[in-house]
């Protein structure tokens, strides 16, 4: 199967088919080194041999053993033809994906009810569960004054849902609007808004629940931000689909962008993924560059079982709905 390999690797497209026709496994990967052939291919910016390859079925996200997959390599090189045709595929897959998975029976449990039912820890620095996992860390601050300075300036009424540590809420009382509501499920987060005095501020409406139990009981707002944990790529789907109702014509919607934090080619994919799906509904989506390099070093996730982010730039979201118009 290492001729699948060599073959991609020089960029024989034709001898590539043949060898596909003859039996060739396009989502071969090599045992000790995880390259698959596509990976190959896109690291020396072959761009028919991608071609070919998807068409075979070779995986779009698959992964060496250094953790990269087809698109990261064709990305680094600047081989902007591959990393088109890869970024094309890995969106469409990610679509069909998401179609089927609506189509198959919804669980009974939802998502996160394990955290939901466990303790909390608050420190200056972090938000972590039981198991040591940061559910949220100061080092967002600045990510969060910026996601609060993008929704309140679509207008003064508004939706924050998931309060964590109360940074992006904090952010937002700075601009004073009339109206802040903020959801919130975890009786541990709850109990600590309550002694830290947020239900006393005059323009604060706090909705103890699962955004999903309590949404029925929302109004309608200039800026929403979305910010839950624990929760699946469908549970923000399932957000996004009930927006249409939430977000005042010309309102902003925004959230926070770790999807595949890990991988930034994955990462892409889901930028692209989310624009694509709020376009559906009307919303136009602009994402941010903010270098988040210098928020992080190895002492930040000290005392953090995974390191939920791991990429130099974070992409702040910013999806703007339809105008009203006047006929
Ligand atoms: C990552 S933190 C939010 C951090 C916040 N943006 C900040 O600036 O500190 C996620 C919060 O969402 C809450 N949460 C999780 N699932 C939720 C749900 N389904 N509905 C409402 N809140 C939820 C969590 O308890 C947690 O407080």
């Amino acid at each position: 199967m290492d001729a699948l390999l060599d073959t991609a690797a020089r960029g024989d497209a034709t001898e590539l088919r043949e060898l596909i026709r003859a039996g060739g496994d396009a989502s071969y990967a090599n045992p000790s080194t995880g390259l698959t052939p596509l990976i190959a291919a896109a690291k020396a910016g072959h761009s028919e041999v991608v071609r070919v390859l998807l068409n075979a079925g070779a995986p779009w996200n698959a992964l060496d053993r250094s953790g990269r997959c087809a698109g990261d390599y064709a990305m680094d090189a600047g081989h902007q033809d591959c990393y088109d045709i890869l970024l094309d595929a890995g969106v469409k897959a990610e679509l069909v994906l998401g179609a089927a998975s609506r189509q198959t029976t919804k669980n009974s449990e939802f998502s996160n009810k394990d955290y939901l039912e466990a303790r909390l820890s608050f420190s200056e620095g972090k938000l972590v569960n039981e198991e040591s996992e940061g559910v949220m860390m100061a080092w967002e601050r600045p990510l969060m004054e910026a996601h609060a300075k993008a929704v309140c300036c679509g207008g003064d009424d508004i939706l924050n849902v998931g309060f964590g540590m109360g940074l992006v809420d904090t952010a937002i009382q700075s601009y004073n609007p009339s109206s802040h509501t903020i959801i919130e499920a975890h009786p541990d987060v709850y109990a600590r808004m309550i002694s830290t005095g947020w239900k006393e501020k005059a323009n604060v409406r706090i909705v103890f629940g699962r955004w999903q139990d309590v949404i029925s009981e929302l109004g309608q707002y200039d800026g929403i931000f979305f910010d839950t944990y624990g929760e699946y790529y469908e549970d923000m789907r399932e957000f996004h689909s009930q927006l249409p109702k939430l977000l005042k014509p010309g309102g902003i919607y925004s959230y926070f962008n770790g999807l595949c934090g890990h991988n930034a080619f994955f990462h892409v994919v889901y930028c692209q993924l989310v624009a694509l799906e709020l376009a559906q509904i009307g919303l136009t989506t602009q994402f941010i560059p903010l270098p988040v390099r210098s928020c992080l070093d190895e002492k930040t996730w000290e005392g953090v079982r995974e390191k939920y982010w791991q990429l130099d730039t974070y992409f702040l979201p910013a999806a703007q709905a339809e105008e009203e118009t006047d006929n």
